[in-house]
């Protein structure tokens, strides 16, 4: 029985509270409360269902053996034993494993099984009565057994185990009392031994069903709380490589995917492109309509540069400042040159108001190496940070390609 953990975080933490609160229950109380309860059902009834069949048709098959039993002391009566064991018995106990076996609603389930040990125990009353065997009444010791197949072997939940062991107690004290040959003194025996089976498995099935509950609901709370600390464990992982600001990767996590595709591009032997985009005069937009707007447009500029690239492949940083850094796996140097130029239209199309005439604007550094094991990945970062020195110093809005190019960098 392994608890199932489906939903969305919300009906998590609410799942997670009521499991709380069930384990704390008073020891009496056998349900869970009602999302509990569902999910319980929902985790558990295909393995019942199999346990109740299971265990069921042994039940059945031994309560048929028992024809055997009625050859031995009621040989005229084997006839309709027989009759009652495969004619009524049987088919009808058949027909209640099948329905379980399709899948019946909890309540169903249980009623239809503990249903099936009082008839069974009826039978077997009717079949030590009609009888004129003069020991024919013996079995009545074994009728303890019908109780303990329904509220051990089967596990009835403990409502439905009560339920059936009242009916059965009734069955039998009916028949026994009525039964003529029988000495008093024998039914009194039968009747004590017969509700005293009654109250031991009882109190078992009680212990059986609270401990299964019990084992289910820290299993179930472990399972919760693992998954709330993995989702949190998720959270701080994304945070730690995020740009609070912008939402885009932030420095720490450019460090480690420089190295990362750099050494991907020397196994696969690719390019490997870098973007250094700078935003144009950003101190005079700042100083004009302040820190607050100067966010929002840094916000807008790194939404945009997403809004041009390779989505699954490439990575947009927020290198520092006004800065951004954008990372190209397998990228040469003129397709870097052709997201240079898509970027720095996209962001002037974007037309934000700079402090003084015309928008804001950016200026980028493009450059693609093949990386080799004999030079340093921080190259690729310097040399596009000379072409965007260069396209600033040509007049800014423009994109530079660094002079290296595909081929390999000298050592
Ligand atoms: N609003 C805001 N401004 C920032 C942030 N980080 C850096 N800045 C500002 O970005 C501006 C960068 O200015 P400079 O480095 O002088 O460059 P520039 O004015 O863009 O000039 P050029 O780059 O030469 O075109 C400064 O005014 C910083 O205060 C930030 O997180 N938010």
């Amino acid at each position: 029985m392994v608890p199932s953990c489906e939903g969305g975080p919300a009906v998590k933490e609410t799942l997670l509270q009521a499991v709380e609160l069930d384990l704390s229950r008073p020891w009496h109380r056998l349900r869970f409360s009602h999302a509990v309860e569902t999910r319980f059902e929902a985790d558990t009834s295909v393995q019942r269902g199999r346990h109740l069949v299971i265990a069921g048709i042994m039940a059945l098959v031994i309560y048929d053996l028992y024809i055997i039993n009625d050859y031995a002391f009621r040989p005229e009566a084997v006839h309709i034993a027989a009759w009652i064991r495969f004619g009524l018995m049987t088919p009808l106990a058949l027909a209640v494993f099948y329905c379980i076996r399709r899948g019946l609603p909890s309540l169903l389930r249980e009623a239809a099984m503990a249903a099936t040990i009082v008839v069974a125990m009826l039978l077997s009353n009717v079949i030590f009565f009609l009888s004129k065997s003069p020991y024919s009444f013996l079995d009545t010791f074994s009728f303890g057994l019908i109780l303990l197949v329904g509220n051990i072997v089967l596990s009835l939940r403990f409502a439905f185990a009560v339920g059936s062991s009242l009916f059965c107690a009734l069955i039998v004290a009916t028949f026994v009392v009525t039964y003529e040959p029988m000495p008093t003194e024998v039914k009194i025996n039968t009747l004590v031994v017969f509700t005293s089976s009654a109250l031991f498995t009882l109190v078992a099935n009680f212990r059986l069903e609270a401990s299964e509950r019990q084992s289910y609901l820290l299993l179930l709370r472990e399972q919760l709380r693992n998954q709330a600390a993995r989702k949190d464990n998720q959270v701080l992982a994304k945070i730690s490589i995020t740009d609070p600001l912008t939402g885009v990767a932030n420095r720490r996590h450019f460090d480690t995917m420089l190295e990362q595709r750099w050494d991907e591009a020397i196994a696969e032997r690719t390019m490997l492109g870098m973007l250094v985009i700078d935003i144009d005069y950003f101190k005079h937009y700042n100083d004009h309509y302040g820190h607050l707007k100067g966010d929002a447009c840094l916000r807008q500029v790194a939404q945009e540069i997403q809004n041009h690239i390779r989505q699954e492949d490439d990575l947009v940083v927020r290198y520092g400042g006004e800065e951004f850094v954008v990372l190209l796996p397998n990228a040469s140097a003129s397709s870097a040159m052709r997201a240079a130029q898509r970027i720095r239209q996209g962001i002037e199309a974007l037309a934000i108001p700079q402090a003084g005439p015309g928008v804001i604007t950016v200026s980028v550094g493009a450059a693609a190496v093949q990386p080799s094991e004999t030079m340093d990945p921080t190259i690729l970062l310097s040399i596009a940070d000379e072409a965007l020195f260069q396209a600033k110093r040509a007049g800014r809005n423009r994109s530079v390609l660094a002079p290296l190019q595909d081929g390999p960098l000298p050592a």
